[in-house]
């Protein structure tokens, strides 16, 4: 089985607020894109890279990525769902033998290695879509449309879903067809639509969505935990 992995990387992050789009944000000197990118290969899952990016700096993130080497970028879309559409219809000219796929946002630069092992063995193992899951801390309250509390919800079988989601590439495909447009937050989102089965993996603290200047100095800590030598005696 050969992975192609499609990266979203064509919004302009707004909410981040950053001179440059959010991609092309660095930590630690190297774009976020980058980071996320090296880190699909680096699970030793994924044989093919796919990008899309804004459509006016496609020089600057094939720069961006010049230290991986390996990596096909392409113009995104107006929404996430339209990049990942875009770079699905790219990765069946660059990666013909593939026939499974993970989408990641580039916006979770940091997501281990392990998880995406994870997410990618079991659709080996015949999922046909698989998503990476956390619990929810929060108490959650569903509110009414003056902005009253209605209700608390059950969180026992409430999920945090993150990045990457791994598919049979058909049914990326199928899912991606029958959308025609219609776009979902998340690509098991458009999956769920078919009415096929969506299983979970455990997800990642390290795999939060950089979306705020917090987020992404949470993201700068993480990174600097990581590389900080780890005291004799003390677990990793
Ligand atoms: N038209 C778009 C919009 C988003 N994305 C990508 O989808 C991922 C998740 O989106 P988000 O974190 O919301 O990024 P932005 O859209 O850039 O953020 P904002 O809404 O703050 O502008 C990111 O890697 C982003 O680059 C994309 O490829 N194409
Ligand atoms: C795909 C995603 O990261 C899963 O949690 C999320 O749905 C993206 O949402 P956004 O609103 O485009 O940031």
């Amino acid at each position: 089985m050969s992975v192609v992995a499609l990266v979203p990387a064509a919004g302009r992050g707004e909410r981040l607020g950053a001179e440059v789009p959010k991609a092309l944000v660095e930590v630690h000197g190297e774009a976020l894109l980058l980071h996320a990118a090296r880190g699909l290969l680096a699970s030793g899952r994924v044989q093919h890279v796919v990008i899309a990016a804004p459509s006016d700096q496609l020089d600057e993130v094939a720069a961006a990525l010049h230290p991986l080497g390996a990596a096909h970028v392409i113009a995104g879309g107006a929404e996430r769902t339209d990049s990942v559409r875009l770079a699905l219809d790219e990765a069946g000219r660059v990666a013909p033998d593939a026939d499974a796929v993970l989408v990641h946002d580039a916006a979770r630069a940091f997501t281990p290695p392990e998880t995406i092992r994870a997410v990618v063995d079991e659709v080996r193992r015949g999922a046909p879509a698989v998503v990476p899951v956390l619990p929810v801390s929060d108490t959650i309250k569903q509110l009414d449309a003056s902005g009253r509390v209605e209700s608390t919800v059950d969180r026992s079988r409430l999920r945090a879903v993150q990045t990457p989601q791994g598919f049979a590439l058909d049914v990326l495909r199928r899912a991606h067809d029958a959308a025609d447009g219609d776009g979902a937050t998340d690509d098991a989102g458009l999956v769920e639509r078919l009415g096929v089965e969506v299983r979970t993996v455990p997800g990642h603290a390290h795999a939060l969505k950089i979306t705020t200047a917090f987020d992404l100095a949470i993201a700068e800590s993480v990174l600097a935990a990581c590389a900080a030598p780890v005291p004799e005696g003390e677990p990793r």
